[in-house]
């Protein structure tokens, strides 16, 4: 994947996210203004989504009220996942969430996995490993570091390798179509003049760029390839063109339409991926499918850098912290925090003092719920509460979170909504003298517990997580007789240990 610098990051961010006001008319290419095509139609989800497509923000539409189908590039497997793969899944695990808990809308996710790819081969060469094997094994901690951050599992994975047979066919369609061509080399490219205007719907700006390496017979410099051949020593599929291996675009084309065929409703990644990733993607869907459009809204997260560090957390810029490292430090609960904090879409810095802003944030939500719930329990006296400002305030915040999710996932405002409850909370709550018992208002502070607790829950931030502790049963030699288990408990080093003992045993 090419790598921009922060600022060429800005701009391309700019561009796609609409706020390229200030750049100068002369920046944007003709073919950067062809956007999409048709406003989708279909279900409403009440939902506001800005899309990279149209530089807008528009109506969320699925093709089907049953559910919406959403296709996530996943990881190419050659390395350990960093903070920036956190980030960008944790996000989008969030917006899957508050589409299926807050507005109902059932999601059918497919995720690809790269497995094998240049970096992939590469780098099993340095650990003398097989390339398979070396992806198997980064993309199986994948997965459990995914699981340790609460994303939910896509509805399914797809290994590239797994189904290089339909790649390859949908590579002879697009042939077929008349926009790629082979070469004898055995290489296969996609012919981006086919298809016009119709390349360059993400941006202009970069579409001159091309990291294929060069070959004598390609016919434009910004034809990319479906098909590679493969080079002496490299792993290879027999194909139409010789031995070789599919592209990397043109994987994700195949996989998506092979589950969803021509019409995708969501289609998402990191903002790194819009151009040339996702345009191509576009353009061999398109292309193979005979279609206006294929994909209808294209989602893109903003990246995570450490502070004062140009460049975006990578793994080729060897400039990150692996999620097991973060693990040992904070919580799973913290980081998804830290996501909320901040608006998808944007860039977002990582540091000792973002990371604990976050924590900071979680403690007072936390501590407000100990404090609500003592109260509730008469472990704490207060002055009469005035439950017309709480009952108020709890009504409004209920509104106001579902407005801010339903304007582009916007979390940093749903959770300040949340925040402002908790500090009418806290006003209120404020001990007095034990010996003077004043009229009690459980009810009102009973309602901002469940709402704030389901609140983080739908979000996948686990309240409760920190009270369960691990139960071992420990039985005694004797097997025949009937067994009770006997309190008092032992508890050691966080885990209880029951002791179950049998009465006729002890009796004798
Ligand atoms: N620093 C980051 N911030 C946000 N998202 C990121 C970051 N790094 C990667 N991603 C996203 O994670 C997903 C998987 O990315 P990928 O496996 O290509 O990782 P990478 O670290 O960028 O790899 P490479 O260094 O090889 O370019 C993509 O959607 C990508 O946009
Ligand atoms: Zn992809």
């Amino acid at each position: 994947m090419q790598c921009l610098s922060r600022a060429g990051w800005r701009l391309y961010s700019a561009l796609l996210h609409g706020r390229a006001g200030h750049i100068r008319p002369g920046n944007l290419c003709t073919s950067a203004a062809a956007g999409r095509g048709a406003t989708p139609s279909g279900h409403d989800t009440g939902i506001q989504v800005y899309n990279s497509l149209s530089r807008k923000k528009e109506e969320l539409r699925v093709h089907s009220a049953a559910a919406a189908t959403w296709y996530s590039c996943g990881p190419t497997v050659y390395d350990h996942a960093h903070l920036g793969h956190a980030c960008s899944y944790v996000r989008f695990d969030i917006i899957r969430r508050v589409m299926t808990q807050f507005f109902g809308i059932d999601i059918v996710m497919v995720m690809v996995i790269t497995d094998i790819d240049d970096k992939i081969i590469k780098r099993s060469k340095e650990l003398t490993m097989t390339p398979l094997s070396l992806a198997r094994a980064y993309e199986e901690e994948f997965k459990q570091d995914m699981m340790a951050l609460k994303v939910l599992p896509p509805t399914i994975y797809m290994r590239v390798t797994e189904h290089i047979p339909e790649i390859i066919s949908f590579i002879q369609k697009i042939i077929l179509n008349g926009h790629a061509y082979s070469t004898s080399q055995g290489n296969v490219y996609f012919d981006v003049q086919s298809i016009g205007k119709r390349y360059g719907k993400f941006t202009g700006t970069f579409s001159d760029i091309n990291t294929e390496p060069a070959d004598s017979n390609k016919r434009s410099p910004r034809d990319f390839a479906l098909w590679k051949s493969a080079k002496p020593e490299e792993p290879f599929w027999v194909s139409p063109w010789g031995k070789g291996r599919p592209g990397w675009h043109i994987e994700c084309s195949t996989l998506a339409s092979s589950v969803f065929g021509k019409q995708l409703d969501i289609h998402t990644g990191g903002i790194d991926l819009a151009f040339p990733h996702h345009e191509n993607e576009i353009a061999q869907c398109e292309a193979y499918h005979q279609c206006e459009q294929w994909g209808n809204y294209f989602l893109h997260s903003g990246h995570l850098h450490l502070k004062g560090n140009e460049e975006k957390m990578s793994k080729s810029l060897k400039n990150y912290i692996t999620v097991k490292e973060y693990l040992k430090s904070y919580s799973a609960e913290e980081f998804r925090m830290f996501c909320l904090r901040s608006k998808y879409k944007s860039a977002v810095e990582y540091s000792k003092d973002s990371i604990t802003e976050a924590r900071n944030t979680l403690k007072i939500i936390l501590s407000f719920i100990d404090d609500a719930k003592a109260y509730l329990k008469g472990q704490l006296n207060c002055q009469p509460i005035q439950e017309d400002i709480l009952w108020h305030s709890l009504n409004k915040t209920k509104v106001n979170v579902k407005a801010a999710l339903a304007d582009d996932f916007d979390t940093l405002r749903a959770v300040d909504a949340v925040m402002d409850l908790i500090h009418h909370g806290n006003r209120q709550l404020k001990t007095v003298s034990k010996e003077f018992q004043h009229a009690r208002s459980p009810l009102v502070y009973g309602a901002m517990v469940n709402y704030i607790e389901q609140f983080l829950e739908q979000l996948g931030i686990s309240v409760h997580q920190k009270q369960v502790i691990p139960i071992v049963i420990i039985q005694a030699p004797c097997s025949t007789h009937i067994w009770v288990s006997f309190p008092p408990y032992v508890y050691l080093s966080s885990t209880f240990y029951i002791l179950h003992v049998c009465l006729v045993c002890c009796i004798k």
